[in-house]
C-alpha cells in the first residue's frame, strides 16, 4: 500500500484521492480544512463522468490541518505528497514551508497537480533530495456545495518527473517515483477506462513540454474569457476570436518556440484549437470561475510566467502584455481587502 497525503482537497484533489483509493494500491490522508467537519460526518457525494454516482465517500483518513497529517508511529512516512491547491505565489510560498514535516528526505515524492508554468522550481529548491513530479490535468471537476463534487470532463492526466538536482537524486530514482504513481493511478482508472469514458493517466518524458502545450489554452482562453466574462463558446463566436484570441495564441507559440518548445505548439496547433472549439460551448475556464466566486486568479503561473520567459528571450507580445496588465488590475480588485 502506498501511503499518500493530499493537500488541496478541491475539485481536482478529491477526484485524485478517489482514483488512488479505487486502485487498492494506496491509502490517502486528505487535509480538508474548511470542509473537515461536514465531510468527516457525511462524506462527499460525487457525480462523475468517469466513476458514476459515488455517495458519502471518504478517503482512508481525513485531517483538519497539515500539522495533523504529520507522520507518526501509526501513520508512517508518506510515499507521495500530492499538492492540488490553486497555484498562487503567496499560498505556494507558505505551503512549501508548511509541508516540510510531511516530507521524508529521499522517500516522499512530491506531485504538483496544478496549472501553470515554473511551479516546480521552488519545491525542487526546498526539497533537493526528494523526487518532484509534475501533473498536467485536463479535467473538469468542482465542488458545487461543501460536500458535493461535480466531475464533468474525463480525467486526462499526464505525469512526469521534473528531473532536478540530478547530483543529489539519480534520474532513475525520480523516474521510478513517476512510474509508480502512474501505475497506481491507472489501476484506479481501470473501471473508467473499461467504460471508455476517455480517462487516462500517462507517463511523459518531458512534462515541461506538456505544460507549454496546455498553456496555449490556459494562457489565452482562461485569460480572455476572464477579462471579458464570457464562455469559451462566446469568445469563439465573438469578433475577439480573430482580434484577440488568435493573436494571443500566436504570441504564446512564439514564446514557446523561443524557449525550445516549438515542437509542441505551432501554427497547426493554433488552427486545430480554434477550429476544434465549438462556438456552442458554454464552458467557463477555471480562472473565470475563480473571478465569479471572488477568489484570486492563477494569473502569475498561467500568464506572468510565460511572459517573463518571453521578455528574457526578446519575444514581442503586445496583446498578451495588455491582457496581463488588465488582469493585474482584476487581481487587485480580488485581493485588496475591504
Ligand atoms: N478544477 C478543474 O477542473 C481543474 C483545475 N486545474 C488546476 O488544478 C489545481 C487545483 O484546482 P481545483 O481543484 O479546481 O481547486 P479548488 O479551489 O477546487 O480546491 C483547492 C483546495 O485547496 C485547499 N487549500 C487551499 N489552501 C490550502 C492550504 N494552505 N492547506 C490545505 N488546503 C488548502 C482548499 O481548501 P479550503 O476550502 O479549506 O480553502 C480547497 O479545497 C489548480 O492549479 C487548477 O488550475 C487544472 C485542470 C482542471
Ligand atoms: C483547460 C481546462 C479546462 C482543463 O481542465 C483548464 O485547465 C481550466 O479551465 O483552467
Amino acid at each position: 500500500m502506498l501511503n499518500i497525503c493530499l493537500v488541496g482537497s478541491g475539485g481536482v484533489g478529491t477526484i485524485a484521492a478517489l482514483v488512488l483509493e479505487q486502485s487498492r494500491q494506496a491509502r490517502v490522508t486528505a487535509v480538508l480544512r474548511s470542509k473537515y467537519a461536514i465531510v468527516s460526518e457525511k462524506g462527499v457525494d460525487i457525480t462523475s463522468v468517469d466513476h458514476g454516482e459515488v455517495t458519502a465517500w471518504k478517503p482512508y483518513r481525513i485531517v483538519p490541518s497539515i500539522a495533523s497529517a504529520i507522520p507518526d508511529d501509526q501513520n508512517g512516512a508518506y510515499d507521495f505528497l500530492v499538492i492540488a491547491v490553486k497555484a498562487l505565489p503567496e499560498l505556494m510560498r507558505s505551503l512549501t514551508k508548511d509541508i516540510s514535516p510531511l516530507i521524508t528526505p529521499r522517500k516522499t515524492a512530491i506531485l504538483l497537480l496544478q496549472n501553470g508554468l515554473g511551479i516546480e522550481a521552488p519545491l525542487s529548491e526546498q526539497f533537493p533530495s526528494n523526487p518532484i513530479l509534475s501533473g498536467v490535468s485536463m479535467i473538469g471537476s468542482r465542488f458545487t456545495s461543501a460536500r458535493t463534487v461535480y466531475h464533468e470532463d474525463p480525467d486526462e492526466l499526464k505525469i512526469g518527473a521534473y528531473f532536478h538536482h540530478e547530483s543529489s537524486l539519480p534520474r532513475e530514482e525520480q523516474a521510478r517515483a513517476a512510474r509508480c504513481f502512474v501505475e497506481a493511478y491507472s489501476a484506479g482508472l481501470a473501471d473508467a477506462t473499461a467504460k471508455g469514458t476517455g480517462a487516462s493517466c500517462i507517463l511523459v518524458d518531458d512534462i515541461v513540454a506538456a505544460r507549454w502545450r496546455k498553456l496555449l489554452w490556459n494562457g489565452t482562453f482562461n485569460t480572455l474569457c476572464t477579462l471579458l466574462r464570457i464562455s469559451v463558446g462566446e469568445l469563439i463566436r465573438s469578433p475577439g476570436r480573430d482580434t484577440l484570441l488568435k493573436p494571443a495564441m500566436r504570441e504564446m507559440v512564439a514564446i514557446a518556440k523561443a524557449a525550445g518548445y516549438g515542437h509542441v505548439v505551432d501554427e497547426a496547433v493554433v488552427k486545430q484549437t480554434l477550429e476544434g472549439t465549438p462556438g456552442t460551448s458554454a464552458f467557463r475556464p477555471s480562472m473565470l470561475v475563480d473571478l465569479e466566486n471572488g477568489r484570486p486568479i492563477e494569473l502569475e503561473v498561467i500568464l506572468g510566467a510565460p511572459l517573463s520567459v518571453g521578455r528574457k528571450l526578446g519575444v514581442s507580445t503586445p496583446v498578451l502584455d495588455q491582457v496581463y496588465a488588465l488582469l493585474c488590475v482584476v487581481q487587485w480588485t480580488l485581493t485588496r481587502g475591504p
